[in-house]
């Protein structure tokens, strides 16, 4: 039985603590102790949330958002360039982080992205090393549909670049509509076609995503896959409501090792002692530069503001955050489908709920599964100047700034590819949940998010107290660079474009988000409905880079935090730059990758 006390903690010598049991640090923390000769401890801020059936039914995602105990219910600073809104920033609380809030969407990202993350100096961080991990975590399960819904749906995956043995569960969504299949044939009618393989490095066009769901129709998540079979292991503990304050290391001769974890349980600080091998960050990419901030990691001048002596000097700590920016547009549909407005009738949502029983109805899939993935092409982006025409790019450090440069000439690179995308248009089977606009009763409408993939703005997040248990400062910065606001703009006009389309213009009623009226003012009028309402999808990255010191990272290619023999980063927070896909198969892929990193050279030590 792996859950311990913290006096039980006192009695047991340990290798590994990883700091936060979510996506990739159960997953590590799973893989460590397969080796029945280490002894690994997770500790978790949140609780074990178990048999709760807003984590578990498909068809109740974002019902944990703002839930209290399950979502850390952040807020973002007031964002400047876009109307000096705070913005909400859910993240999972709980083990199982956020991959027991989130929308079950499992993606891969391009070839080109993850060869671009070696290129930025990560030897072994390339598309054939992440494609082998992201494998290697999950299980394709069989397929649900006819040969001719699958091309209709545009979701025929080829078994053999597919998992077929990994903990995750990846399954075919069983809500299947007529206005899905519309929506992606008033795409092919402009020129962007199916693609029924979207995993294969080639993300582009439109598809059906798989769903992390398993066989009994039940969310799968880093505590089903990862923690819940192997529950029995004698080398395998884990310590929940536990919130990670501070690593404790211990120099000599300028080599810093980290020995302790402090943390806070119901009020009481202890820390666990005499750590054998290492300290593993898997708190995401607010809460892991909030730790290293905490423990002397960081920028001086960060630190100093709030009496913290630096320890380590690396300004790149809780730099570079990063995160996918959209915006709702919703229109009203005359349609035979059943869209998930229906459920707000207790009495409705009540035969689903039976229905649900039989894996059929609304709630064994997820509400949204239809994407079209659009190349700057397609958005009518400029395919070559992007980086060039950005501004003098600022950084607080000039290693910062270096690496910056070298982020945006990826960019530009990634613009001018053919294969790669960079706006997302996310269908939603109903009214999107959005604070200025709700369904009326009796009427159908879809949704269409619209996603910038590749932002140009930078922010960041940084400790705003020496009180750990303060949250940090949030600033993803949305839309500081205008092109990232032309951009969201151009991709809304596709979206607009789409409903004007047949067959699918033949189901759309009227426009509710943006209004005809907004439409009617063009680009003007988009540009401040954009800024009023956009909002994240929820992948911020970049706040502890792997990336070369001398370009501003935080993590070495081994995931080791410079400055240190044994502190590791194992979370989405070490990806550069965003991605062109959600990203959770990416959070598990990392954890794999960490848990074979530290075996490696578990081995060469031997
Ligand atoms: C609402 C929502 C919807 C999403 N939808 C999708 C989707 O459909 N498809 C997709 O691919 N991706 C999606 N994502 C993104 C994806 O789920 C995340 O990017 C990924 O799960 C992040 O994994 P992680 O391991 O980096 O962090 P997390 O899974 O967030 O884990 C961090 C863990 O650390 C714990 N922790 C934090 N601070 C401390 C501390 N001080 N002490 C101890 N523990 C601590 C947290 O409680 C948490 O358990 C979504 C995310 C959200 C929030």
């Amino acid at each position: 039985m792996p859950f311990c006390t913290v006096s039980s903690l006192e009695t047991i010598s340990i290798d590994y603590v990883i700091v936060g049991g979510g996506t990739a640090g159960l997953v590590t923390a799973a893989r460590l102790s397969e080796n029945p000769n280490v002894v690994v401890l997770v500790i978790e801020a949140g609780q074990h949330h178990v048999s709760v059936p807003e984590i578990e039914i498909p068809g109740y995602i974002g019902r944990n958002i703002a839930r209290d105990g399950f979502d850390w219910t952040f807020l973002s600073v007031p964002q400047k360039h876009a109307n000096d809104r705070v913005i909400p920033q859910p993240r999972g609380k709980g083990l199982g982080g956020s991959s027991i809030l989130n929308f079950l969407g499992v993606f891969r990202p391009s070839k080109q992205e993850m060869n671009a993350l070696e290129a930025l100096g990560n030897p072994g961080w390339n598309w054939e090393s992440m494609l082998h991990y992201m494998q290697k975590s999950e299980t394709l399960l069989p397929p649900t549909l006819t040969d001719s819904e699958a091309v209709k749906y545009a979701v025929k995956p080829k078994k053999d670049l597919h998992g077929s043995e990994g903990p995750l569960k990846k399954s075919f969504p069983t809500i299947l509509t007529r206005l899905h299949a519309e929506f992606f044939d008033a795409a092919e009618y402009i020129g962007i076609p199916r693609n029924p393989e979207s995993s294969s490095g080639i993300n582009i066009g439109a598809m059906t995503f798989l769903m992390s769901v398993d066989s009994d129709s039940k969310r799968s998540n880093s505590v089903s896959g990862y923690l819940e079979p192997n529950l029995s292991r004698p080398n395998l503990f884990v310590l929940t409501e536990a919130h990670v304050t501070k690593i404790i290391f211990n120099s000599v001769n300028g080599l810093h090792r980290a020995t302790g974890v402090e943390f806070v349980k119901h009020g009481v600080t202890s820390v666990v002692r005499n750590i054998q091998k290492d300290v593993i960050l898997a708190a995401g990419s607010f809460q892991t530069p909030q730790i290293l901030e905490l423990s002397g990691i960081g920028n001086p001048d960060v630190l100093g503001r709030y009496g913290i002596e630096t320890f380590i000097d690396l300004p790149g700590v809780g730099e570079n955050l990063q995160d996918h920016v959209g915006v709702s547009t919703i229109v009203e549909v005359e349609t035979t489908d059943l869209t998930v407005d229906s459920l707000s009738d207790p009495v409705v949502e009540k035969e689903h709920l039976e229905l649900y029983k039989q894996k059929k109805g609304l709630l064994p899939s997820s509400r949204t599964s239809a994407f079209i993935y659009l190349t700057a092409e397609d958005i009518g982006l400029p395919t070559s100047t992007v980086a060039s025409n950005n501004k003098v790019v600022q950084a607080p450090t000039p290693a910062l700034k270096q690496g910056l440069e070298k982020q945006y000439r990826i960019q530009e690179q990634l613009l001018s590819s053919k294969n790669q995308a960079h706006g997302e248009l996310l269908y939603f089977n109903g009214h999107h949940s959005i604070l200025y606009s709700a369904p009326e009763t009796g009427k159908k409408y879809m949704s269409l998010f619209c996603v910038l993939l590749h932002p140009l703005s930078r922010g960041t997040v940084h400790i705003t107290a020496s009180d750990p248990l303060t949250p940090p400062a949030i600033d993803p910065n949305y839309l500081a660079d205008d092109i990232d606001l032309d951009s969201l703009v151009q991709i809304v006009e596709v979206a607009l474009k789409l409903y004007d389309t047949p067959p699918l213009s033949q189901s759309v009623k009227a426009h509710k988000v943006p209004s005809q009226g907004v439409i009617d003012q063009g680009k003007n009028g988009l540009r401040e409905d954009v800024k009023e309402n956009c909002r994240p999808i929820f992948h911020p990255v970049g706040t502890a880079a792997m990336l070369p010191l001398e370009d501003g990272g935080v993590v070495d290619a081994n995931l080791l935090v410079y400055g240190t023999t044994n502190l590791r980063v194992a979370d989405v927070s070490i990806l550069p730059f965003e991605l062109s896909c959600h990203i959770q198969s990416i959070a598990y892929a990392i954890g794999e990758k960490a848990a074979d990193i530290i075996m490696g050279e578990q081995v060469l030590e031997m």
